[in-house]
């Protein structure tokens, strides 16, 4: 792969896919972790006289402009991170993305809307993807590829655009992929994946894979809850892919089969609503009330997750066991965090919220081997999948 010190930037539009998709509340980002990484690949690009056009996008609009998903508030904390003024641009690839690179001197940033505000970005259509690429590739003149954690989408701005034009990869999927390939080849066992968080449906599928690689896989998050119906629990309100549930027993019964243990929480914190004031308790898994949701594993689960981490050399977590984002589903996370500092081993922390999680509880960056941006990109990455991010820039 070309990296971006192969190509003459000099005075040259480069469109750079970033992954900006940071936690907001309202329009204050409560973790700007993915802008931090974003910046390097942008500051190069600069240095060296480049006019840098960023595209992002942030959350899961449907196709159409929606003003909770704008990268507006980005803009400005990109700007304030590089010291200087990043031009914004209202829409992705219409009039006003033409006007803002037109009007980019060199050494000079500008970030487009989100790129979901366009159906063509996430369509499962070659055609309808490959023309909003067409687009795309008439506002610059070269591409580089450092949205590490959007890899694992075969997505316009990730996919289809490279190809148009002549393209590198950025150095922030380098440095992810370099990290990554020590747990691909021989880690050092015991090896631990622990997962958790919201996007069930994405990551159910991955721990097929997981089983032939992990020692040992501690389930929490809103994960947790299709793993216990599976078993015959019932789940209250709580997230529930149901149409999982069969894929589950299978991954059970592949587990005890192979020797891979399968650590589930033994209580989880339930809530009336999704709500910090919400009334809750720790209870049972076996006694998850039926107008109650789980928000986070309970604290005999801390101290059984502690326990089964101590011992492991090297441990994958993606994805937080509660919601850390209201302090009373905060103490699963933190639990988490502590237990995989305590244990020496060489951790990896993939994923946005993830890595805004051991922030916002106020770890030390420092104590983990690799914090990444990634969640379910570097998921895909250590399952050996093709990755069309990555792929597209071969
Ligand atoms: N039991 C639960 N019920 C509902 N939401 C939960 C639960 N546990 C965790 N979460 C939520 O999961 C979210 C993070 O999940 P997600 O899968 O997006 O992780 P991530 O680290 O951001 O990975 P990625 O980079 O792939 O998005 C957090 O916002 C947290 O509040
Ligand atoms: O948060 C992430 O993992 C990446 O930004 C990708 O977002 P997505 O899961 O909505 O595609």
């Amino acid at each position: 792969m070309r990296t971006i010190d192969d190509l003459d930037v000099s005075g040259k539009r480069v469109f750079v896919r970033a992954d900006l998709n940071v936690p907001l509340d309202g329009d204050r980002i409560t973790d700007d972790g993915r802008i931090r990484a974003a910046v390097p690949t942008i500051e190069k690009l600069r240095e060296r006289g480049a006019r840098v056009i960023v595209a992002a996008h942030l959350g899961r609009p449907k196709g159409a402009p929606d003003p909770r998903y704008s990268l507006r508030p980005v803009a400005a904390r990109l700007g304030e991170l590089l010291g200087t003024e990043v031009a914004f641009a209202d829409d992705t690839a219409g009039e006003s993305a033409r006007a803002t690179s037109d009007a980019l001197a060199d050494g000079q940033v500008a970030l487009l809307e989100n790129v979901r505000f366009e159906p063509g970005e996430t369509s499962k259509d070659d055609a309808e993807r490959g023309e909003l690429a067409d687009r795309l590739a008439r506002l610059a003149d070269l591409y580089v590829g450092d949205a590490f954690g959007a890899v694992h989408r075969k997505h316009a701005s990730v996919y289809d655009l490279p190809g148009k034009l002549p393209h590198a990869v950025g150095g922030l999927v380098l440095t992810e992929v370099e990290v990554l390939r020590k747990l691909t080849g021989e880690p050092q066992r015991p090896y631990a994946v622990v997962l958790g968080g919201s996007k069930v449906s994405d990551k159910l599928g991955v721990i097929d894979n997981l089983l032939g690689t992990a020692d040992r896989l501690l389930i929490g998050g809103g994960m947790v809850f299709t793993f216990l119906k599976a078993q015959g629990y019932e789940v209250g309100s709580s997230l529930l892919e149901a149409d999982q549930i069969d894929a589950v027993k299978g991954y059970l019964e592949r587990a005890e089969r192979e020797g891979v243990e399968i650590v589930l929480p033994v209580d989880v914190v339930a809530a009336e609503k999704f709500s910090a004031d919400a009334a809750h308790d720790a209870v049972g898994v076996d006694s998850i009330p039926a107008d109650r949701m789980g928000l986070d594993i309970g604290p005999r689960s801390q101290a059984l997750f502690a326990e089964k981490l101590a011992d492991t050399r090297t441990v994958f977590w993606n994805g937080p066991m509660g919601v850390f984002e209201m302090e009373p589903y905060a103490g699963g996370t933190r639990a988490l965090a502590r237990a995989l500092i305590d244990s020496g081993a060489f951790t990896v922390v993939g994923g946005g919220d993830s890595a805004a999680a051991v922030r916002a509880l106020g770890f030390d960056e420092a104590a983990f081997g690799h914090i990444s941006t990634g969640g379910g990109a570097s998921l895909e990455y250590l399952e050996g999948r093709d990755l069309p991010g990555i792929d597209a820039l071969k």
